[in-house]
């Protein structure tokens, strides 16, 4: 069943200078979440944050949930540290890990909420071995490792075949979107079946968090 909209904020696109005002302005502007998108520069052509910041912002104050995107490989030696450093959810790439169950259930073992995350030419099929293993099932709408890309438009047919096999599966599982998320396309997206929304550059590129928040919830 679906689950109540959360709105999660990647601080891919904050000013990284300013990363707990940032964070805390969009929290204060009506968001639920803070995404946290981790990239290696192996995995994904691009490199970002670790723990330390993670830990950072909760040494700033940030108590909402951290939702951690994992695109490095391999995982399983810093799902711990993540942990420790105050990640609510950890979400890994089926290709990051030789071991995806295992990998997800050291995610539990560790405290944390298991996703796993989908690139836009991943099949669903892998679901069908997790659904027990997992929390959140996260589908990339664009290619990972950069935030400010164009929503692929095939994610709405990935999210509603997505949703239903959530449903199906009687498992309490969010469907999160990530990836070109804006407020010209979020009520086609949680008509699709999405219940979390990623958003980067909608908010950070604005003057107005709460405005953007508002128009993602479609108010
Ligand atoms: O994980 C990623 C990119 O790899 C995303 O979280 C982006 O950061 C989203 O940015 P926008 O497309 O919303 O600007």
């Amino acid at each position: 069943m679906k689950q109540p909209l959360v709105i999660a904020p990647s601080i891919l696109s904050a000013d990284f200078a300013r990363l707990g005002e940032d964070t805390r302005g969009a929290l204060e502007a009506g968001a639920d979440w803070v995404h946290f998108d981790v990239m290696d520069n192996h995995y994904v052509p691009n490199l970002t944050i670790g723990p330390l910041v993670c830990q950072a912002l909760r040494d700033f104050g940030i108590t909402a949930p951290i939702d951690v995107h994992l695109m490095i490989e391999p995982v399983d030696r810093i799902i711990p540290d993540f942990a420790e450093a105050g990640a609510s959810v950890i979400s890994i790439h089926p290709e990051s890990t030789r071991h995806l169950d295992r990998s997800l259930s050291l995610i539990r073992e560790c405290g944390c909420k298991a996703g796993i995350v989908l690139n836009p030419a991943t099949p669903l099929d892998v679901l069908d071995w997790v659904s027990d293993k997992i929390d959140l099932v996260l589908l990339m709408s664009v290619n990972p490792g950069f935030g400010g890309q164009k929503f692929i438009p095939s994610a709405l047919t990935k999210l509603k075949q997505a949703r239903r096999i959530i449903d199906d599966s009687e498992l309490e599982i969010r469907l999160e979107i990530d990836g070109g998320v804006k407020p010209d396309n979020a009520a086609d997206i949680i008509a699709a079946g999405a219940d979390t929304l990623v958003a980067g550059s909608a908010i950070f590129g604005s003057n107005d968090y709460a405005g953007v928040i508002r128009a993602l919830r479609g108010h």
